[in-house]
């Protein structure tokens, strides 16, 4: 059975729109629709899909912050609703933006609030805690106030918040928002270190290129429901992309460009074969894979 699990999940909220000055009137958002969810230990599932598709829904669900109206969700054998407070003890949750930080303390002992709040003795608490700022890069911002902390900084504090515990389980939502690409490239080194280890990860982004180069699994989510998942490759040709393979030649002193269908990967040792064969000198050979980015931008469309 996966490390964490969720069968047929389903949640609406019920909030009120306003009509005007003094009328409102009851609506219902259905926020998620029989989700069906898997992550097993060493592996990394990415969540993508619109605003509002129901991302941070699922994440908060899987967090314990919010019960389902229907469905099952078990993390390491535990049931997130009824066993909430040991499935606390085993995850660890980066939402964005993070509202759990005080302004006044440095980044340092925000975390080591957090460490004692889990039950670390003050030293082992702060041990972890430089640990840990040292593994996002904040080593030189440590004693700063948190109120003082760039958007990224903050972002970086709340990867290593969610690390305290030594969660087995991560649930990181847009854990790279706000980062510049150095930091962000970092973050991504830092996510794959901890998958490596053998920690289940669920993370939330609208960085398509993020999510290839992290994910073994991507689930399209769009209006409460997954229309789609599978690994990157395994998605796009489900989607009805297939990497092609191209060649450039010069033909009689005139460029041309040769394309195949190049799913199975010796296509094009062929082409070129077949282009030289014509006589033609080739200067460039590659096979094409669209970005996951293209795929979904295409599909999706104005989802
Ligand atoms: N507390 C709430 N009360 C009412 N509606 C909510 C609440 N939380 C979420 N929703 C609604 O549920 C739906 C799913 O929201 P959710 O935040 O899960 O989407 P998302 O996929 O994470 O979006 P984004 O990419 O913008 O972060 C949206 O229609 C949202 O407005």
């Amino acid at each position: 059975m996966s490390f964490a699990i969720g069968v047929g999940i389903y949640k609406r909220f019920i909030t009120r729109e306003r009509l005007g000055l003094l009328r409102s009137r009851r609506r219902i958002v259905e926020a998620l629709r029989g989700v069906d969810i898997a992550v097993d230990r060493g592996r990394l599932l990415s969540l993508v899909g619109p605003n509002g598709a129901g991302k941070t829904t699922l994440v908060r669900i899987f967090a314990t912050l919010l019960v389902p109206d229907r469905g099952e969700v078990y993390i390491g054998g535990y049931d997130v609703v009824k066993d909430a407070h040991r499935v606390r003890r085993i995850i660890g949750l980066m939402l964005y933006p993070d509202k759990g930080f005080f302004g006044r303390l440095s980044g340092l002992e925000n975390l080591v609030y957090y460490g004692m709040l889990y039950g670390f003795s003050r030293r082992e608490a702060r041990r972890r805690a430089l640990e840990l700022i040292e593994l996002v890069g904040l080593w030189e911002a440590r004693d700063r106030p948190y109120e003082e902390y760039s958007a990224g900084m903050k972002a970086r504090l709340g990867l290593a918040k969610a690390l305290i515990n030594n969660p087995e389980f991560l649930l990181l939502d847009e854990p790279t928002v706000g980062i510049d690409p150095v930091g962000a490239r970092k973050i991504r080194e830092v996510i794959k270190s901890l998958k490596n280890e053998g920690r289940a990860v669920l993370l939330t982004s609208h960085n398509l290129y993020e999510v290839e180069e992290l994910s073994d699994e991507v689930a399209v989510i769009v209006d409460g429901r997954i229309i789609a998942r599978g690994t990157p490759i395994e998605l796009k040709s489900r989607l009805g992309f297939r990497p092609v393979a191209v060649v450039k030649a010069i033909c009689n002193g005139e460029e041309r460009i040769f394309i195949r269908d190049s799913a199975g990967g010796r296509e094009l040792g062929i082409l070129i074969r077949e282009v030289l064969d014509e006589g033609c000198e080739v200067v460039e050979a590659r096979v094409h894979e669209p970005p996951l980015e293209e795929v979904l931008v295409k599909t999706l469309g104005g989802a």
